[in-house]
């Protein structure tokens, strides 16, 4: 079955006092090619440990996470390695993806020599059509990775993502401390990107109007619950 599915997972993490902290209780969510879902809630309540899950950086104490049928919930990182095509994350701390040392040129290349049978020429286009639509200065594509900003790194990191056209995005918070201009950028990319390649998108924000705007359906959760699932009425006239 085609999609991204976790099936009641849960998480505890010990903390350094001893006690166990239960992150994810009992979590089941679908993402189904061409749905563009948001997942809102406060700060610690779990959106950040269900992405990492799901796109395989931390293993689910129980439950089951399928990619298009194939069930991940053991794969190793070499495992994981071989299905980044498919699947693509962005994190708010991009040191896991960007090398702080190579230029944003090399950066987004590299993934994309490593991931896709691109020429050089389809390469370079795509990075400065994917530079153009994030709103980034196309002067920075020599400068050092570690020389931007933190909403540039997030943005490179994104440019990063989408150039190699994954089937599933998962995004968390890739638009905060974005000013307005860059931010809107980022949201018609977004938009422009899930129209074209009928990918699924998991996108974590903070803000309900980006969510109201971007997806089909609002997943909120609270203490490592789902408790609300929105679904956006698209029928016209209704
Ligand atoms: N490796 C870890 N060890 C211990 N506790 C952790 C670990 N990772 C996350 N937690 C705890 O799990 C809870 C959920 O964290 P998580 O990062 O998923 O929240 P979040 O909803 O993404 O928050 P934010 O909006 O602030 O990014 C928090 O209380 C956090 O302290």
């Amino acid at each position: 079955m085609e999609g991204l599915i976790a099936e009641h997972i849960s998480k505890t993490y010990l903390e350094s006092h001893g006690l166990s902290f239960e992150a994810l209780k009992n979590i089941s969510i679908k993402l189904e090619p061409g749905s563009f879902t948001c997942l809102v809630g406060e700060s610690g309540s779990g959106k950040s440990t269900l992405a990492r899950l799901l796109v395989g950086l931390e293993h689910p104490d129980t439950g089951k996470i399928f990619l298009d049928g194939e069930d991940t919930t053991n794969w190793n990182a070499e495992d994981w390695r071989k299905h980044r095509r498919k699947i693509q994350a962005v994190f708010q701390d991009t040191g896991g993806t960007l090398n702080p040392m190579l230029s944003v040129r090399r950066n987004v290349e590299e993934a994309m020599i490593n991931l896709t049978d691109m020429t050089r020429k389809q390469r370079r286009e795509r990075i400065g059509e994917l530079m153009e639509l994030t709103h980034m200065d196309s002067r920075l594509l020599n400068v050092p990775a570690r020389q931007l900003s933190g909403g540039e790194q997030r943005r490179l990191s994104l440019i990063r993502a989408m150039s190699i056209y994954p089937r599933y995005l998962v995004l968390d918070e890739v638009l905060s401390g974005l000013d307005f201009i860059s931010a809107e950028a980022v949201m018609t990319v977004l938009e422009q990107y899930h129209k074209e390649f009928e990918c699924a998108f998991l996108l974590i924000t903070h803000d309900i109007d980006s969510a109201y705007r971007l997806s089909d359906t609002i997943l909120t959760i609270q203490c490592g619950q789902i408790i609300r699932v929105g679904i956006k009425n698209t029928k016209k006239g209704s």
